[in-house]
């Protein structure tokens, strides 16, 4: 165990038994969630296109960026960390885009673990067309913006969410949470595109709640703060061992508080009650009672 603060309920691992499709994985959000749930005894399939044998999705036009470029993290990785902090990893490559491979996959999951109990959509292109400009007027952002955040940001999610659906349904039980980005309706001045590819995230969790609740299966929106990824650390040229030093980054979460949001959702026998609903992850920590890996309770970040 490192200095960081332990997930509060490891000892006891609420979570051994369930059965986790993380999408996107390979790092980011996906990676924090994947972490946080093995931490909690689930076994996690972590789905993103990079492995060992082929590292480093490429980050688009990023890559003309040289400190973006080369971004740490595969899949293997992943789930090698998530058997090491007591679940068990599976790393399972799949491009969200194609869906081939999304239906292979959640066949795989229904024959090797005839059970799904957790989809969380989160497999996010959106950064792959950045240029290093976040905030313009819409007339300015390329239309590539959009193709990334819609084509391989809202559909990863519906073609994702198809496939995990039946599986759920059929045993009456499940949850899917979307990852996205919400702050009390707020317009997102400065990127027309990524305020509309979140709210169609967000109404998306909340069709599918609509939908899934006669079965008895849930479905919500999780919203973090500002995460530490590896992408945000690299565009302030530090990492998780000296963000500190960095004061732009004084209000930022890791990706393991979002992680154990979601965690703590899996294992609420009540969450039926939370379906459709966007939570925050800083009103979530209130709720349940974890804290960041640093040991605060991070406030939401208000726009
Ligand atoms: N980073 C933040 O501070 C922040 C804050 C609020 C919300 N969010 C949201 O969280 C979600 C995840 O963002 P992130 O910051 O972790 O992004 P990221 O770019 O760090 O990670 C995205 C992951 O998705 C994978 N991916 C992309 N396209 C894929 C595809 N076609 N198939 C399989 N995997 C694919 C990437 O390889 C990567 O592993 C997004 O919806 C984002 O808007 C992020």
């Amino acid at each position: 165990m490192t200095a960081d603060h332990p997930t509060p309920d490891a000892a006891h691992r609420p979570l051994a038994g369930r059965v986790a499709v993380v999408t996107g994985a390979s790092r980011g959000a996906g990676r924090g969630i994947a972490q946080e749930l093995g931490a909690a005894g689930a076994t996690v399939y972590v789905t993103g296109r990079s492995t060992r044998a082929r590292p480093a999705d490429t980050y688009g036009q990023l890559l003309a960026l040289s400190e973006l470029a080369s971004l740490p993290g595969t899949i293997d990785d992943t789930a090698d960390e998530v058997t090491r902090l007591g679940g068990r990893g599976i790393a399972a490559a799949c491009d969200h885009t194609k869906e081939d491979e999304v239906a292979a996959l959640f066949a795989r999951v229904e024959r090797e673990q005839g059970q799904l109990d957790l989809l969380v959509n989160n497999a996010w292109g959106g950064h792959e067309t950045f240029t290093g400009v976040f905030e313009a007027p819409f007339w300015e952002h390329p239309l590539s913006n959009w193709d990334s955040m819609f084509d391989r940001g809202v559909r990863n999610h519906l073609v994702a969410s198809r496939c995990a659906a039946p599986l759920m349904v059929k045993r009456k039980q499940g949850l899917i949470v979307t990852t996205t980005f919400w702050n009390r309706d707020h317009y997102l001045r400065g990127n027309l595109f990524y305020d509309l590819a979140k709210a169609s995230m967000t109404r998306l969790a909340f069709g599918i709640a609509q939908e899934l609740q006669p079965h008895g299966v849930a479905s919500v929106a999780v919203s973090p703060g500002w995460m530490r990824t590896e992408f945000v650390l690299a565009g302030h040229k530090t990492d998780e061992a000296h963000w500190q030093e960095r004061p732009a980054l004084a209000r930022t979460e890791s990706p393991r508080y979002l992680g154990r949001a979601v965690a703590a959702l899996a294992g609420d026998a009540q969450v039926l009650d939370k379906t459709g609903q966007v939570l925050r992850v800083a009103d979530l920590a209130r709720a349940y009672g974890f804290i960041d890996i640093d040991g605060r309770q991070v406030e939401a970040f208000e726009l």
